[in-house]
């Protein structure tokens, strides 16, 4: 690993959520975060702790007589091997909103700079400890809803997709160096014919191995972000107790009151291995009630976002027109039909739904709770998640810019071959080879821009 020797500033963050809790911790990293430390706590002199230790004392304020803000341990990681690669102290300190900031303010005034969101892993990044996918998969971790969420998310973290990465990019550099040698150095006069055969060919193999990867990417993008599943259906046909149903808890209001969700409710639930974001939505029909309306409103948005749509139908009442209108409404995304209150008399029969294959029709009693695992099955199945199978080695893409740059790279390798199978001349074909190289060099990062990389490190939370 490239360690570079750039002096940044010391940056210090709360690196804990905010609010009560037992332990809080004041992260800072640099080359003075020894210094400004020792400034402001009492206990050894922490220039000649060893690295690694974590040591007690007290946080005073020095510019108010040595005040004692707390009693803290605090740990000492000495640059190089740190989280950073600088010197790192945390401050392990009590927990609450007072003693905290007060302990920052304190690490601010002493000569540290607030850290920007993800600062703390970009420098890791940027002192060439991680590379830009893993530093992704930190954040991945950190909201990772589900537990395939989390192990996508730390073998990425690995640096596994990143040595896949890594693997592509030589053997583009390999073929792009052979073309060199047989342009510079023909030996005979077929040379070109057979740098071109032998550059078509490994330009294939290339372009089925970003295939296979890309291929892993639905279910990956699945994994990661959670598959927004949308619950719709008239006022009062049971959207709501279907949601407590796959939550396994009371969390939305059920009442026999048409109209109770008045806005959208959305909750994680790991279904099968697949992770649903789940969004209970206002009942559809035409309404009145400027509160209802807008609920209703963002129900239909919620169908246009889904990635799969849960069609809840009162099966004790007759199909009305806003029942099929809300079966049109969602006859191209994919979809299960439940016919719900199975427990009471039918009054719905399969002949009334769409004749359409793709479709499943569920009966359902979020009473009786008839009907949960058939839909569980039926919506991993949908998705094809086989979740515990999967090992913990195995290369996943989760990541929607990853995804894009992939995709990227494969169109460059497409033409590529094409410009090759139509006779076209290496040292042409040879640009857009070394432009599916940049790409891949965008996953690591071993391209990239500034703007990026801040658009990037934004998203992180402070102190990460
Ligand atoms: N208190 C505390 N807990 C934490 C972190 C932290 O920074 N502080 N982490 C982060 O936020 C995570 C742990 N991740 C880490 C990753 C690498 C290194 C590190 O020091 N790596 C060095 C040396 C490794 C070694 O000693 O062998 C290296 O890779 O060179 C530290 C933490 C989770 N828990
Ligand atoms: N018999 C029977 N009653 C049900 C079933 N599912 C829900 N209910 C009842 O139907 C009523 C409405 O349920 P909710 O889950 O609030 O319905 P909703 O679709 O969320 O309603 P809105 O939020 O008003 O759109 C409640 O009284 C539930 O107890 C079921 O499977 N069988
Ligand atoms: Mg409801």
């Amino acid at each position: 690993m490239p360690l570079m020797t750039t002096d940044y500033d010391t940056i210090a963050a709360i690196s804990t959520p905010p609010g009560v809790g037992g332990i809080a911790i004041v992260r800072l990293s640099g080359s003075e975060a020894l210094a400004i430390a020792q400034q402001i706590y009492r206990g050894k002199d922490l220039s000649r702790v060893a690295t690694d230790t974590i040591n007690y004392g007290h946080i005073v304020d020095p510019q108010a007589k040595q005040r004692e803000i707390d009693e803290v341990m605090v740990s000492v990681m000495r640059a190089p091997k740190t989280y950073t690669c600088e010197d790192v102290v945390e401050i392990n300190c009590h927990g609450g909103l007072q003693v905290t900031n007060q302990i920052l303010q304190l690490v601010l005034r002493n000569g540290a700079r607030l850290a920007e969101p993800g600062e703390f892993t970009k420098r890791a990044f940027l002192n060439g400890r991680i590379d830009l996918s893993q530093s992704e998969a930190v954040m991945d971790l950190i909201e990772a809803k589900t537990d395939a969420a989390r192990k996508a998310a730390l073998n990425q973290l690995d640096g596994n997709l990143s040595a896949v990465i890594k693997k592509l990019r030589q053997a583009i550099v390999d073929i792009l160096a052979n073309v060199e040698v047989n342009i510079d150095y023909p030996e005979y006069d077929g040379a070109e014919e057979v740098t071109s055969q032998l550059m078509l060919e490994r330009s294939e193999a290339i372009k089925a191995k970003i295939q296979s990867l890309l291929a892993t990417a639905e279910q990956g993008k699945v994994l990661r972000d959670g598959l927004n599943t949308a619950i719709v259906g008239r006022p009062n046909v049971g959207k709501s107790s279907l949601l407590n149903r796959l939550l396994h808890e009371e969390k939305a209001i059920v009442t026999d009151v048409p109209g109770t969700t008045r806005d959208v409710l959305d909750e994680y639930v790991n279904v099968a291995g697949v992770p649903l974001h789940l969004i209970d939505t206002a009942g559809i029909h035409e309404t009145t009630d400027q509160v209802e309306k807008i609920g209703v409103e963002r129900s239909r948005a919620a169908i246009e976002q889904a990635d799969l749509v849960l069609v809840v139908l009162n099966a004790s009442e007759p199909l009305t027109a806003a029942d099929q209108e809300l079966l049109d409404a969602t006859a191209h995304t994919k979809r299960i039909i439940l016919l719900n209150k199975t427990d009471l008399p039918a009054r719905i029969t399969p002949a009334d739904l769409p004749d359409d294959e793709q479709t499943a029709v569920i009966k359902t009693s979020t009473v009786t709770e008839d009907g949960t695992k058939p839909l569980e099955t039926i919506i991993a199945k949908l998705f094809f998640i086989d979740g515990i199978s999967r090992q913990q080695t195995d290369v996943m893409v989760t990541n929607a810019r990853h995804i894009s740059l992939l995709q990227q790279a494969l169109d460059a390798l497409t033409t590529v071959i094409s410009g090759l199978t139509a006779g076209l001349p290496v040292d042409i074909a040879q640009i857009d080879l070394q432009r599916a190289w940049e790409l891949l060099g965008e996953i690591t990062g071993d391209n990239y821009d500034e703007e990026l990389m801040d658009q990037l490190f934004e998203q992180f939370c402070i102190g990460k």
